[in-house]
This record gives C-alpha cells, structure tokens and sequence, in this order.
C-alpha cells in the first residue's frame, strides 16, 4: 500500500494535468463526482484530471462505476454532486449533452444504439451529420477495416463489426475528446489491435481519449494514465508502472531445485525475510511438482538469477515480475482497503 506522499517522491510522478502550459484548460476535469440510483451510491466524491492528447483509462470491477462515471462524463445522467468541465465549458446534463459542447465531445454508442437495417456507411454518415467538423466517412470505414462492409446493414455484420463500427461513430465526429466504453470487448487480437492503432493515430492528431477496458494488456499498451474505481471509489490513479510499482511488491525469483543446501544457501544470500519456501504442489508426472520450491523477492532478479547459475545450475529459475494485472488484483480483491488511499488528489 502507499500513500500519497510517497507517491509524489517517484521521480517520474505525474505532471500537473490542470492546465496546459500555454493556460488552456484540461480536455476533462472531474471534481467530487457522486452518482447515485435512488440510495445507492454508484460513484462516490471520484477526482480526476485528463490532460490533452492523453489517453486515460478506467478500470474497476464489474460494478465499480465505469459506466456511471461516463454517463455523468457525457452528460447522460446528472449527477447528486460534482462538476465536470471538458475543454473549462461545464457539462450540462440532458438528452443532447455532447452537441451542445458544441462538438467538443463524442462517446462510442453502446450496440443497442445501432438501427439495424442502417448500412455501415448510411449509420456513418448519419452520425457525422451531427458534428460541425466531422471525418471523411470513406476513410473512416478503410481504417477501421470495414471497407467491404460498407454497404451492409448493421444487422448483418458480426459482433466483432458492429463493436468497429460504434467506434467509428465515436471518432467521425472528429472532437477534442472522445469517451470509449470498453471499445475492444469482442474484438479478435488482430481487431483489436487495428482497433489501438486506429485509437493511437487519432491521439497522435491531438484527439483526447477517456476509455473504460477489462483488458490488462490494452490499458498498459495503450493509456498514458489510468484511475482505478473500487466500489465507487477512486481507489488509485497513475501511470500504469506507477500504479505497478506502488500496489506490488517488486519482483520475485522462482525456483525448483532438487539441490538440498540450496534453500538454506539462498537465505543466507538474500536474506530469510526474503525467501519463501512453497509448500509441494501437484505430483502430477513432468510438472515438476515432485521437486522443493522457493520464492526470492528481490529488487535485482537478474542478479538473483546469475546467482542460482553458478550455485545450481540444473535448478529451474524464473523472474515474475509484478504486472497490472497483479496491482489491479491488489487495488481491488476483497483484501482492498481504504478505498481514498493513493487518490489523485
Ligand atoms: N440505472 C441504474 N439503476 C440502479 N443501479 C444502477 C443503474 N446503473 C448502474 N447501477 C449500479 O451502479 C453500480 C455501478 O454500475 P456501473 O455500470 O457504473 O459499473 P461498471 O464499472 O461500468 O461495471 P461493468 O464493468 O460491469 O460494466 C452497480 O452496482 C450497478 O448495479
């Protein structure tokens, strides 16, 4: 766990999202936003700043307060408290929210938004019809390889085409900023990253991103910042190896050897507080599970590794290091406490 102090000793600790050096203000500014259904507090008192051209992601459980925090984001709902202000203009809750950012704004639809007897072109073009600036829908369709669907109805395409057609509909508009409702959820891997590089190029022009994803690997490889809701809460925010950093415990060498001295060898080494033996796992043939195991937590596991080399050369010695997907678990597992700790304050 860590705490906001420590945070701000990281060297590489983030840069103040408030205002562009030139003065302009953030592409999204959220302050103490609550979103309630009736007595219940779907997101509560959540802070977050995305700077122009970033990509900024969310994360969070099933039920965490993605969607809601978007919908307050996009205007859908109103929320019990807060404000949001994208480009400094206050959002205003109501039915035509994003037109009346005047085209500051687009989020992806979600699929049931599709009329489905609406071609992929005729679907585009109706949506651009709503932005002062919009994309050549032509190429629009060719990047988000949809050209030999272009005339085919919304109906008629598969899961996978109808998710990159609502992403198309979210990038003809052509704004500042645009909110992405987990865009990747159904895509196949090399969809998927078309999808980040359609994503990607879009950024590189100066579009902004705010995007919601379950996919580990998509919010590293592709989100500048993240914040993490637990519970309504924002329970951390960060670049991803912050986020990496301060919710794990560095990196840990395994080890299967059936050597005898060299448990007691490596504590002497590393330290006993460092190592860890596992108890004896399966028995199945080949899995190894027959042979002693230990774990060295270690901030160096190269040297750790070149160690056991020269010490145990038949031993079977891997580095894990600690991942998003470790630090999510950390963030938001039942054993997740103190849900404002590490706020991006
Ligand atoms: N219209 C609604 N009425 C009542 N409760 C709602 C409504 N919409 C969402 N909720 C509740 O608010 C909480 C947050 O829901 P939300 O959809 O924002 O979560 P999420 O993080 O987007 O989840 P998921 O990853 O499953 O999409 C959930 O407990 C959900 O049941």
């Amino acid at each position: 766990m860590f705490t906001i102090q420590e945070r701000r000793e990281q060297p590489d600790s983030e840069p103040d999202h408030e205002a562009a050096e030139d003065g302009a203000p953030p592409a999204l500014a959220v302050r103490e936003l609550t979103v309630r259904y009736g007595d219940f507090t779907a997101v509560n008192d959540v802070e977050f700043t995305v700077g122009r051209g970033e990509i900024y992601g969310l994360l969070g459980r099933n039920g965490a307060g993605k969607t809601s925090t978007i919908a307050a984001v996009t205007g859908l709902l109103r929320p019990a408290a807060g404000r949001i202000d994208v480009l400094g203009r206050p959002v205003e809750p109501g039915r035509h929210s994003a037109a009346r950012l005047g085209g500051a704004l687009a989020l992806q639809p979600q699929k049931t938004s599709l009329f489905p007897r609406l071609q992929v072109d005729e679907t585009l073009h109706m949506w651009a019809s709503l932005y002062p600036d919009p994309r050549p829908v032509p190429e629009l369709i060719e990047e988000l390889g949809l050209a030999d669907k272009a005339r085919t109805r919304a109906a008629k395409l598969s899961g996978g085409q109808q998710q990159r057609l609502l992403l198309a509909t979210a990038l003809v508009g052509n704004t500042p900023l645009v909110v992405l409702d987990e865009p990747t959820t159904g895509l196949d891997p090399h969809a998927r990253r078309d999808a980040w590089a359609v994503i990607n190029r879009a950024r590189a022009g100066g579009t902004t991103f705010l995007l919601s994803t379950h996919a580990m690997e998509e919010a590293e490889e592709m989100c500048d910042r993240l914040a993490i809701l637990h519970n309504g809460r924002l329970r951390t925010s960060g670049t991803p190896a912050q986020i990496v950093r301060s919710l794990t415990h560095g990196s840990t060498v395994t080890v299967r050897s059936a050597q005898e001295d060299l448990l007691a060898a490596a504590r002497e080494e590393f330290g006993a507080d460092a190592v860890t033996a596992q108890t004896r796992g399966t028995t199945r043939p080949g899995t190894g599970g027959g042979v002693p195991r230990f774990s060295v937590a270690t901030e160096q596991p190269e040297r750790a590794v070149a160690w056991f080399e020269e010490r145990a050369p038949a031993a079977d010695v891997r580095i894990h290091r600690p991942t998003l997907e470790d630090a999510f678990l950390a963030a938001t597992g039942t054993g997740a406490t103190g849900p404002d700790e590490g706020s991006e304050q």
